[in-house]
């Protein structure tokens, strides 16, 4: 029972502080930084999500603006927005919220997305670039998986680059926005990735996988799928999972809860981290800082930056520039 639990809210604050600094560079040099969220629908998740970067938005001064599009919007109203908020200079940055209707094609919003506004890194060329380990931007939740493994194995006295090389990454979940880039960044360290998703499960060997990860990152979207049998002794472990449930503590609430059984996985983990206070509280910070990038390099009054972004060397892929 001795498993350290990962604060998430601490390294978001700590982050924040960078990307504090890095909007006030911007206002001296007469730039604000502008965050555009598309929302279709009422999905739960995607709600809480846009509240939390709205209100971020606001507490660094940036632009804000949400997108709200009703479940029954159709693929071309989809598209006709991203069209006007790519021709929106006041627009640095787009998210598309997921998920997204299943009449609207997921390829087809992010092929229509300029792919310099694109901070999530969903464009074709941006996936690309970060697939061959050059990241233009780093997608937020993986990043922030990253970030707070990065920021652990150094608390813990362990030389990162060091521990990836000899380490095997699983990650539950092949998502376009998280399970697919956190294999990336997985491989981008030199570690020994492995990728399973709910095939591995339905052929009822997701456990055989699992148990082999030194770090497991689990976004599977399933509330409480990996308990201590699926873990092996000394693991860490990262949990993506934001699953919408009735609140046991009743009067009909909803809360959200993660895709680790926590109490069972912390019997066996050297780390994990909680849901809510884990991923999350990173992943808002992160795009804003992915923002604040965008504007920086679509301005003319940054002129040392205004060729066509490739991020710094893969390993260190922006997370640890100090
Ligand atoms: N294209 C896209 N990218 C996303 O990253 C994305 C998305 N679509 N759709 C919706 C989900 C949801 N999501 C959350 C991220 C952080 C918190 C978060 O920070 N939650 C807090 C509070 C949780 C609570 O209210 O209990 C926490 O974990 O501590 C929540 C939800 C990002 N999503």
């Amino acid at each position: 029972m001795g498993a350290r639990v990962i604060d998430g809210r601490a390294l978001a604050e700590e982050l924040k502080l960078r990307v504090i600094s890095e909007v006030e560079e911007l206002a001296a040099g007469g730039v604000r930084p502008g965050l555009a969220t598309v929302f279709v629908g009422e999905d739960y998740a995607a709600r809480a999500y846009e509240r939390r970067v709205r209100k971020l938005a606001g507490e660094l001064g940036c632009r804000y603006t949400c997108e709200r599009l009703p479940e029954e919007a159709e693929e071309a109203d989809v598209l006709a927005v991203v069209g006007k908020l790519n021709a929106d200079p006041r627009v640095s940055g787009i998210l598309v919220l997921r998920p997204l209707p299943e009449r609207v094609s997921e390829p087809a919003v992010y092929r229509m997305l300029d792919p310099l506004k694109d901070i999530e890194a969903v464009h074709p060329v941006n996936a690309g670039l970060l697939a061959l380990g050059r990241p233009r931007y780093v997608p937020s939740t993986p990043a922030a998986c990253f970030y707070l493994l990065d920021r652990y194995l150094k608390l813990s006295g362990r030389d990162p680059e060091e521990y990836y090389r000899s380490s095997t990454v699983v990650v539950v979940g092949r998502s376009n926005n998280v399970g697919k880039p956190a294999v990336s960044l997985g491989f981008a360290r030199g570690a020994t990735v492995i990728s399973c998703d709910v095939n591995t499960y339905r052929a009822g060997r997701l456990r055989e996988q699992t148990v082999r990860a030194d770090v497991l990152i689990v976004a599977a979207g399933v509330a409480g799928l990996i308990d201590e049998s699926y873990v092996r002794e000394g693991v860490i472990a990262v949990d993506v999972g934001i699953n919408p449930v009735a609140d046991p503590e009743g009067g009909g609430r909803t809360i959200l809860v993660g895709d680790l059984d926590f109490q069972s996985v912390a019997r066996k983990a050297e780390a994990l981290t909680p849901v809510p206070g884990g991923v999350g509280p990173i992943t808002d910070v992160w795009l804003l800082k992915n923002t604040a990038a965008a504007a920086r390099w679509s301005s003319s009054r940054f002129p040392g930056r205004r060729w066509l972004p490739v991020a710094a060397p893969a390993i260190s892929g922006g997370y640890e520039e100090q």
